[in-house]
């Protein structure tokens, strides 16, 4: 399994002032496999999406992420845990503005350590269709470009697990349509899992599982 959660809680705050956002959340989810999560607004879905993801440390229960128990590191080991396993694609999209497409996707992996990183983000930017933006900062791209860098990023180091929080919410409806086709067939080539937070109905039909939650749990699993 990429993911196996058991009994997952999450508190913020302390004693009296503490909030339950995650109350008890169970999760499998295969290899090389997609799954969209659904949910009313404020059911959790960005908060398990951040402890999956190891942005977040789980309150209590177990999360192990690639055979790792994330529940086990500290944020140094997570942060190590993270590299070349997980990737990840938010609405907003992130990208440092003084920095080329190019830069955006390969100063990650050199920080990391990685072998050839410049190689690796200008192959992935052709992937996504931007090799005729390398040299391109982020105010010079459309909102569309700017996902798509953002993709390379989060795809370039060859992810094993990919997370997108409601990626196409910043886009209109045809840019926001290929950028999930894109999503999808990047996620394909890579064989990587990728768990994707919509409220598009559509998109989650797409996705081979679908996982609805409800005030800090998991209330339906659907596998399409
Ligand atoms: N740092 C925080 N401190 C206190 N409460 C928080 C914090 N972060 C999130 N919450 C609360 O946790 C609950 C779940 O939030 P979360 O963002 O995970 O929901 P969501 O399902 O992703 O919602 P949306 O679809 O609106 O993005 C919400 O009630 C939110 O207000």
């Amino acid at each position: 399994m990429a993911i196996r959660a058991a009994n997952v809680t999450l508190s913020l705050g302390s004693n009296d002032a503490a909030v339950s956002i995650l109350r008890g959340v169970d999760l499998e989810v295969p290899y090389d496999s997609s799954v969209a999560l659904l949910g009313p607004s404020g059911s959790g879905k960005s908060s398990l999406m951040a402890v999956l993801a190891g942005l977040e440390q789980a309150t209590g229960g177990t999360v192990l992420v690639d055979g790792l128990d994330f529940t086990k590191l500290d944020e140094d080991a997570l942060a190590r845990a993270r590299r070349g396993r997980i990737g990840i694609v938010l609405q907003a999209f992130h990208l440092l503005p003084t920095m080329t497409a190019l830069e955006n996707v390969a100063i990650p992996m050199e920080l990391a350590g990685m072998d050839d990183p410049f190689g690796r983000a200008q192959a992935e930017l052709e992937a996504v269709g931007l090799g005729h933006r390398l040299t391109h900062y982020p105010s010079q791209l459309s909102g569309g470009e700017q996902q798509r860098v953002a993709i390379a990023r989060a795809m370039a180091a060859g992810p094993k697990i990919i997370f997108a929080d409601e990626p196409t919410g910043n886009l209109d409806g045809s840019t926001g349509t290929s950028i999930v086709d894109l999503l999808f067939a990047r996620r394909a080539a890579l064989g990587a899992t990728l768990l994707i937070i919509t409220h598009d109905p559509e998109l989650a039909r797409k996705c081979d599982r679908v996982i609805v939650m409800h005030d800090g749990h998991v209330v339906e699993r659907v596998t399409t």
